[in-house]
């Protein structure tokens, strides 16, 4: 797999999210963890959502799919649905892969039982609804489908069980997949297998993907597009091979350096000093001065919006560019 882009410039839109944000009413108050989120998601197009732990990625993929955690809410427009040539628009299916199977899966539910449900839920009659399960599985290459229709969820390797959760996804004939770390407990190995196997399906069947990790290398091996997540807004969002080759936006240049390399010698993020503010207090001005170098008092006490800096490229960091070079 390399990093150019393959999406048709001319390929609709599947996901539009405007000035998307996320207010959590807790016990000790109201915070409001995600703000001024715009992202766009053409078909077959896949979208790199990274950041350190607790940047919002999962809140943000949660926003997008409406399913909140208690006392959530989210602000803003999302659109999921495909614009027509014509004009005319059709909601957009849309079905979610987890970093934990097991947890997902139910395990009461042979694996096959569980991929034929998911077909049902859309009508699917329940014959058919069996034999597409062991299609499907067959598809996400699993080996013997038919026997291992009839296997349950523990009685698979970690590898396997991922494959069957995406077995599950595609059951629903979603046109976004969104993926939440799907490869974060895998071996690397297994990892590249199943970036292998979401690059094949999304190539085949034109699947939209939103790909949420924390790992910058990893989402460099499937995504076309990166959007750069900082203490709940995206900070930098462009053409993944771009953004690799000069980040606009210290954090950027940051996670970069601490990515493991490209070809997996390093397993794990070396972190970057310092650590992200919390939801209760951001401060006001940039959200990431506080850990940059190169931030000065114009940098807090600026206004961290997206600015456009090429095309299809933005960064909120007011002087682009300026850890260029510097972290690497
Ligand atoms: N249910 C909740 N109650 C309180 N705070 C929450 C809740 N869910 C998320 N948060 C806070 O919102 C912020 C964003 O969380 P989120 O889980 O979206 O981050 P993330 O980037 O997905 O991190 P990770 O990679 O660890 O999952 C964090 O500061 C987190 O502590």
């Amino acid at each position: 797999m390399t990093a150019a882009a393959r999406t048709e410039p001319a390929a609709p839109t599947v996901l539009d999210a405007r000035g998307l944000s996320v207010r959590l009413a807790l016990e000790s108050g109201t915070i409001v963890p995600v703000r001024g989120i715009d992202l766009r998601v053409r078909r077959g197009e896949a979208l790199g959502l990274v950041g350190e732990s607790g940047s919002g990625k999962s809140l943000t993929m949660r926003a997008l799919l409406d399913v909140l955690p208690e006392g959530g809410s989210r602000g803003g427009t999302v659109a999921l649905e495909t614009v027509a040539a014509d004009g005319s628009r059709v909601p957009a299916r849309a079905a979610l892969v987890f970093q934990e199977p097991l947890s997902a899966l139910n395990p009461t539910m042979r694996v096959g039982d569980a991929i034929a449900e998911a077909a049902r839920a859309r009508g699917v009659r329940p014959r058919a609804a069996r034999a597409l399960a062991v299609d499907l599985l067959a598809q996400v290459g699993v080996p013997e489908p038919e026997r291992r229709a009839r296997d349950w969820p523990h009685e698979l390797s970690g590898g396997l069980r991922q494959r069957v959760m995406i077995a599950v996804a595609l059951a629903a004939e979603p046109d976004v997949l969104f993926c939440d770390e799907p490869t974060t407990a895998l071996d690397v190995t297994v990892q590249a297998q199943i970036l292998a196997l979401l690059d094949r399906l999304r190539r085949e069947r034109g699947l939209a993907l939103v790909f949420v990790s924390h790992d910058l290398s990893v989402v460099a091996q499937l995504c076309d597009r990166v959007a750069v997540m900082y203490a709940g807004e995206i900070v930098e969002q462009g053409p993944l091979g771009e953004v690799l080759a000069g980040p606009a936006h210290p954090y950027t240049a940051a996670l970069l350096a601490a990515a493991p390399a490209l070809d997996h010698r390093q397993d794990r993020l070396l972190p970057i000093p310092g650590t992200p503010p919390d939801p209760r207090a951001f401060p006001d001005g940039c959200r990431f001065a506080a850990r940059c170098r190169f931030a000065d008092e114009a940098c807090r006490s600026a206004r961290t919006e997206l600015r456009v800096v090429g095309a299809d490229r933005a960064t909120a960091c007011i002087r682009p560019g300026a850890g260029e070079g510097v972290f690497s």
